[in-house]
């Protein structure tokens, strides 16, 4: 019977049809059977980079491990650290869910032309979905997560344009190395994790906004005494989100057009500053003279509001706006209208757990100090700002000569404030403004300073915010 069915075969097929169901016959029956399954990920696809290589190449740096014999490592002038990179013909393995993992990085093509790099990922057939659906997806997300880490914060300033190397655009940048970190920061330990937690649970929202329909973004300001922190806190936000800086200088815009176009210039994930809003000075005049002459023309608060709650929010994400003032008693009430700010936090004078994480910062000092109670004293009847504090430790090599130093300096501000008070030089203001913290929809209130009298420019003499008093405030001074 099988000589008969093989004559009838070998008579009604073709040879050539008759070897291909013969090697797919021995193929079936035949050959063992591969356990393994290889994924080839090509460096390039189509016109673009493939993805899952580029997130493959970072992840796996985090995999190298002793057993690796040939590393590539490299540094741009702006990195401040080297990369590690696995090269050509390197194994490395990983574990996920308990399967054995195996990525072989390869190359093929003769000549620089035609190269192409890729990579081999090879493991038990049986995993094939587990690999697909769960292990390369957290491959993407875990690089995505390490290019979060090693990414630098960037400042953009209209004030570099040109200089930048990425060509002239609206904004120049520059590396923000700014260290200010919410742990170098003296502020009310409660306070500093109120914004911490604002500003996780505002990057962890995205959905919530979505859904009802409402703009990324949150506002921020920040209002207190020049030398209390307010820059420094914004560069521990950026630092702490990784968020790009846009520092706007109103100044120097002169129409609402213009502004649209720079603000429409900024990059999402970004926190866009508006520094002494109350110095801007021209923006009332401005508005007062709108009403009679060209409004296209002119650039107003009104403007720069409406923009920011209107367009720019609604074509970015993760957007955070922060306003600074040394004086919020005389920003424009549209600004201060409920819902416009998210957060408003005042930033104040030192208090002793202020000052005591100044010591341990810039002294090393993390105890207690023979003079500690001596500073407290006189810490609750002076207004001192955490910057005036940091220069006085700065100024002396030795703790005790630094503390001692600091205590006369305190000594005399205090002299100095009573005489100024005695003479009348001096006028107090009412500032029931400067006193605790404010959050839309958190009754909260914050003390973050030890007194409340509050005196304005009757600092130190020469200091900081008596050139900045006298600039902002004639009038103030005059009388
Ligand atoms: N709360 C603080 N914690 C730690 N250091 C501070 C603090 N406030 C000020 N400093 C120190 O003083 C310097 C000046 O502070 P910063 O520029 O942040 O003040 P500011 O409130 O922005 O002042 P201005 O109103 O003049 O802009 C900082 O570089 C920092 O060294
Ligand atoms: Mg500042």
């Amino acid at each position: 019977f099988v000589m008969l069915v093989r004559s009838m075969v070998n008579e009604l097929v073709p040879p050539e049809v008759r070897s291909y169901l013969f090697s797919i016959f021995q193929h079936y029956f035949f050959t063992p059977q591969s356990a393994q399954l290889t994924l080839i990920i090509e460096e390039n696809c189509g016109i673009g980079t493939n993805q899952i290589y580029e997130a493959a190449t970072i992840y796996l740096r985090t995999k190298i491990s002793d057993s690796t014999e040939r590393l590539k490592v490299s540094k741009t002038i702006r990195q401040k650290k080297s990369t590690i990179d696995v090269v050509t013909g390197e194994e490395i393995t990983d574990c996920f869910e308990n399967i054995k993992l195996k990525w072989k990085f390869s190359e093929k093509g003769e000549n620089r032309h035609d190269r192409q790099k890729f990579i081999e990922l090879s493991f038990d057939k049986k995993f094939k979905n587990v690999v697909l659906d769960s292990y390369l997806p957290y491959v993407i997300t875990s690089s995505e997560t390490i290019k979060e880490e090693e990414k630098e914060v960037r400042l953009y300033s209209r004030d570099y344009r040109g200089c930048d190397d990425e060509g002239y655009s609206e904004w120049g940048s520059i590396n923000l190395e700014h260290p200010a970190t919410f742990e170098k920061l003296a502020m009310d330990p409660e306070v500093k994790k109120m914004i911490k937690d604002d500003l996780d649970r505002f990057v962890r929202r995205k959905e919530l906004y979505k859904k009802v329909g409402k703009a990324w973004k949150r506002g921020y300001l920040l209002y207190g005494p020049p030398g209390t922190g307010k820059s420094s806190l914004i560069a521990a936000m950026a630092n702490y989100l990784k968020f790009n800086i846009y520092d706007l200088n109103l100044s120097n815009i002169y129409s609402d057009s213009e502004l649209r176009r720079i603000l429409l210039s900024t990059s999402n994930r970004s926190i866009l500053v508006i520094e002494d809003i109350d110095c801007s000075a021209e923006l009332e005049d401005r508005e007062e003279e709108d009403n009679s002459k060209n409004s296209s023309s002119k650039f107003t608060l009104s403007g720069l509001l409406n923009f920011i709650d209107g367009l720019w929010s609604s074509c970015g994400d993760e957007r955070i706006i922060v306003f600074t003032t040394n004086h919020k008693d005389r920003l424009d009430p549209a600004l201060l209208r409920p819902g416009r700010m998210d957060m408003h936090l005042h930033m104040s004078y030192c208090t002793m757990d202020g000052f005591k994480l100044l010591a341990s910062n810039y002294l090393g000092i993390n105890g207690d100090h023979r003079l500690f109670k001596e500073i407290e004293r006189l810490l609750e009847n002076a207004e001192v700002t955490p910057a005036e504090i940091a220069e006085e430790l700065l100024k002396s090599d030795g703790n005790d000569v630094a503390l001692e130093g600091l205590v006369k300096f305190l000594e005399q501000k205090r002299l100095e404030d009573a005489k100024s008070e005695v003479s009348g030089l001096c006028s107090t203001r009412n500032r029931p403004d400067l006193v605790g913290w404010q959050g839309s929809g958190s009754p909260a209130t914050v003390k973050n300073h030890g007194s409340s009298r509050i005196r304005l420019g009757c600092t130190a003499v020469g200091s900081d915010f008596d050139r900045k008093t006298k600039i902002k405030d004639h009038k103030f001074h005059k009388s």
